[in-house]
């Protein structure tokens, strides 16, 4: 089974391919952002049978569930910002009638990765804006109690991946805090470290993965 690894950019691409040495996976900087990550995952799943697409990176962590440093795993792939905002809120696109706002990798593959890496589980929210402050983090852990990481390309990777019937997986390393804009605590090279480091635990896991296993 040949593997698709989605990356946004370069040295993140980078990162987890040194732990791909030799096997059928390949890992591609597809871009920043939902629609650019959707639209180069489709063309990627357009020329080659895939039997997995992996969406990983680094990523802003919920503290204090998703410290600096840690890996996460997503049981749920969720496009936090794609809905209306209303007198009462937010309204995801769903409850106005359309699409999807979700998407779920298969359990087994979550959980079997999860005891391999020793990563969180939780919620992966994919936003269009990345959140600068307390408040922002606030209302997005509170329509989303699960969630303990936000990032810009799971939800488009997975949409394209739900296109071409393929299962998705989302893994990240947590580079800096969701909360307060504050660039001084980005932490990228220890987030790209702890990819690596994962993505060598994860491997055997994903080269051995069966989607018959969901
Ligand atoms: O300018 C800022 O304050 C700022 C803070 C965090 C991240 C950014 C980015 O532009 C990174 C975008 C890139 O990295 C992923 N990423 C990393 N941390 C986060 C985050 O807290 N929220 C959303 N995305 C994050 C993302 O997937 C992009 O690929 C700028």
């Amino acid at each position: 089974m040949r593997i698709l690894v989605a990356t946004a950019v370069p040295v993140e691409r980078d990162a987890v391919a040194r732990a791909f040495e030799g096997a059928p996976v390949d890992v591609v900087a597809v871009g920043v952002g939902p629609a650019r990550a959707a639209a180069a995952t489709a063309t990627a799943l357009a020329g080659t049978p895939y039997g997995l697409v992996v969406s990983a990176g680094i990523a802003g962590g919920f503290p204090p569930e998703a410290p600096v440093g840690s890996l996460v795993v997503a049981d749920e792939i969720t496009a936090a910002d794609l809905g209306a905002e209303t007198a009462e809120g937010f309204v995801p696109v769903t409850e106005l009638g359309f699409g999807t706002v979700t998407h779920r990798p298969p359990e087994a593959l979550v959980r079997d990765a999860v005891a391999a890496t020793g990563a969180r589980r939780g919620a992966v929210l994919t936003v269009s804006t990345v959140t600068g402050t307390a408040a922002r983090a606030a209302a997005l852990r509170e329509r989303h109690p699960t969630a303990l990481a936000e990032a810009m390309e799971g939800f488009g990777v997975a949409e394209a991946a739900a296109l071409h019937g393929v299962p998705v997986l989302e893994v990240r390393a947590v580079s800096n805090p969701v909360g307060p804009r504050d660039r001084a605590a980005w932490r990228i090279p220890d987030a790209l470290a702890a990819l690596t480091d994962g993505f060598g635990k994860l491997a055997p896991v994903l080269e051995s993965w069966n989607r018959h296993d969901r």
